[in-house]
């Protein structure tokens, strides 16, 4: 009965214990599902976020992620994952070469964009920057695609850069002298009264900051300007050739009347002539033939009557003739007159324009061509005479400071004031002429070697003197000179070169001085 209830107590203990396994066991199972269930949610994510690498690779995971919904599946997927894991082993050999290769294309290119001079500073050290740091190996895409963008990023730059520099050009050192020397040619222009303060304003332009678009747009005006100047002085001179032409015509008409009529005069004349002779020679006849007087007489008379009237005819026709001349004469002084009267406004026209050509608009002195006219005679007269002959240049020290400080309006009249003293300190025999810019040339002919550095200095002092007083600031302007006298056997070119040689003497001593060349 022990033995019996010893066994029974064990089966007892044994069933508790195997319950208790059981319940043990459950859990664990419950706790295995849990933690698998969670498992395959993660390889199931985890397969969807490495979904469109590879086909293959898609593929597999996709009958993964089925296999994965049921259970009892599970270890026929193993084959799957280890293929899967093989996959995924190339996949990342093949993703790090290809971000590699990417790499270095993207080093390959920058180094392209490095060449584009245009770039900016900014962007060039930009650029530089990034070069560098594509020097460092890529871990992933994502690394990869911001390069990318910044790369197109340069590009887009670059392009902008391009675009709104594609009507602009970098103005240069030659386009700024261009501008100025247009800007001494058109002072050297005469243009019409309307056109003026256009072309003072084109002149600001053209010697204050210009740009290339500023300088084309200077020359395009300028040009036209010029061309309806041409147009219209064609459109004068075409007027006064018709003119003229007109009044010939009528003159010539006149003359062939005047020819007619005096034909048909002559003819009429001839007649009259021919009668009056056959009255003559009738009487003669008459006189001889007949012997009674009275009978005679008769006759005679009858002949006189006729002769009379061929006379009065032929007296009659002679006045009309004067009188068709007189008015042939008349109609052609009439015509003759307008002709000279036209011919003198055309001549006056001319003179006045070939005054100007001679004159510098700006300062109204004597231009470059008329110097070299005036140059040419005192060089003759000099040789011929054998007397002095000097030759001074003059130029306005730091006069740009007066454009750069006040402005150009303010140096033009500036340049006026000074060339009107200028002209003012010389006798009439003495020349003076604005050579161009802020230069002058003076041709002092029989000024003894004693007398010219005197003479000079004075016309320095004189200007030196002028109380200007730009913007409430007393100034004052000086020049500098340098003269020489013509040699024997010296050409004209030759003492120029010496007196400006002399002024850059002048200059470089300090300014505000005479300098001579002896
Ligand atoms: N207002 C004005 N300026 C002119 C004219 N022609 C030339 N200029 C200016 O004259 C100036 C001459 O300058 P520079 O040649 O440098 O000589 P500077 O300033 O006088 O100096 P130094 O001659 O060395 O003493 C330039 O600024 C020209 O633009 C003009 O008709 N009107």
């Amino acid at each position: 009965m022990k033995e019996s209830d010893t066994a029974i107590s064990q089966i007892t203990l044994m069933k508790q214990k195997l319950h208790a396994a059981k319940l043990a066991l459950d859990e664990i199972t419950t706790d295995r599902n849990d933690k698998l269930k969670t498992l395959i949610q993660f390889i199931s994510h985890l397969s969807l976020a490495c979904k469109g690498q590879n086909i293959e690779l898609d593929n597999k995971l996709a009958k993964l992620r089925h296999h994965m919904h049921n259970f009892e599946q599970i270890d026929d997927a193993l084959p799957e994952l280890i293929d899967i894991e093989r996959l995924l082993k190339a996949q990342y050999s093949h993703t790090m070469s290809r971000l590699e290769d990417s790499r270095l294309g993207l080093t390959r290119v920058i180094r392209q964009i490095q060449r584009i001079n245009s770039a900016p500073d900014k962007l060039k050290k930009e650029i530089t920057y990034f070069k560098q740091d594509l020097g460092k190996p890529f871990h992933t895409v994502w690394e990869y695609i911001p390069k990318v963008e910044k790369l197109i990023f340069f590009y887009e730059e670059i392009l902008k850069q391009e675009i709104s520099g594609a009507d602009h050009y970098d103005i240069l050192p030659q386009h700024i002298q261009l501008a100025r020397e247009l800007a001494a040619k058109i002072a050297e222009v005469e243009f019409r009264k309307d056109q003026r303060d256009q072309i003072l304003v084109i002149k600001e332009v053209l010697l204050g900051d210009i740009n290339v678009d500023g300088l084309l747009e200077a020359y395009q005006t300028i040009l036209s300007l010029l061309l309806d100047n041409i147009a219209r002085e064609k459109t004068a001179s075409q007027d006064f050739l018709f003119a003229l032409n007109d009044a010939l015509t009528i003159v010539r008409d006149v003359v062939n009347n005047t020819y007619n009529n005096s034909q048909r005069s002559e003819q009429l004349k001839g007649q009259l002539n021919k009668e009056i002779n056959l009255r003559v020679n009738n009487a003669d006849a008459i006189v001889v033939d007949i012997d009674n007087i009275t009978e005679l007489k008769t006759q005679l008379t009858v002949q006189l009557s006729s002769l009379r009237d061929a006379l009065s005819r032929k007296e009659a026709l002679e006045q009309r003739e004067q009188a068709i001349l007189r008015k042939s004469i008349d109609s052609m002084r009439k015509e003759l007159n307008a002709m000279s009267n036209e011919a003198n406004t055309y001549k006056e026209k001319l003179f006045e324009h070939q005054k100007l050509n001679l004159l510098d608009p700006l300062t109204q002195l004597s231009n470059r061509t008329a110097l070299e006219d005036r140059m040419e005679q005192e060089y003759r007269n000099h040789m011929r005479y054998k007397t002095p002959l000097w030759i001074a240049i003059t130029d306005i020290d730091h006069f740009k400071s007066i454009n750069d400080n006040f402005g150009h309006s303010t140096g033009d009249k500036t340049l006026q004031v000074i060339a009107m003293a200028l002209k003012n300190s010389l006798r009439d025999s003495e020349f003076v002429a604005r050579y161009g810019g802020e230069e002058f040339v003076l041709l002092l002919p029989d000024i003894t070697d004693e007398h010219i550095s005197l003479m000079l200095n004075r016309v320095r002092e004189k200007i030196k003197n002028i109380p200007f007083k730009f913007k409430n600031q007393r100034i004052t302007v000086t020049l500098s000179i340098g003269a020489a006298q013509v040699m024997e056997n010296e050409t004209l070119e030759e003492a120029f070169e010496r007196a400006d040689a002399a002024l850059y003497q002048a200059k470089n001593n300090g300014r505000d001085r005479v300098v001579i060349d002896i």
